[in-house]
């Protein structure tokens, strides 16, 4: 199943600046992983902003939520997902 998420991130702006650099390298760590795996298949920058979109390929919701709330910056994430399904003029 396939789904596009937005991710937009807002980390408090008086975060110990160590504490940040080790959640973004964990969750660095652990997008790779899952693009490596095949499951997390694009992340794209948001230009000018902190969020990205992103497709997952996933064998269902559960998954997908899983994936999610073990995403190291979930706590500073707002989350937008949306289910896509096969456009009927799509050519691939
Ligand atoms: O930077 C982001 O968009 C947030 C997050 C998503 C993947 C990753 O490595 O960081």
């Amino acid at each position: 199943m396939l789904f596009a998420v937005r991710m937009a991130v807002s980390l408090p702006p008086d975060m110990d600046p160590e504490a940040k650099d080790s959640v973004v390298a964990a969750e660095r760590e652990y997008a790779q992983k899952l693009q490596h795996a095949g499951e997390w298949l694009h992340l794209w920058r948001c230009v000018g902003q902190y969020s990205n979109l992103s497709i997952f390929d996933v064998t269902d919701n559960d998954r997908l939520n899983e994936i999610l709330w073990g995403l190291p910056l979930f706590a500073f994430m707002d989350i937008t997902v949306t289910p896509l399904a096969r456009h009927p003029s799509a050519v691939r």
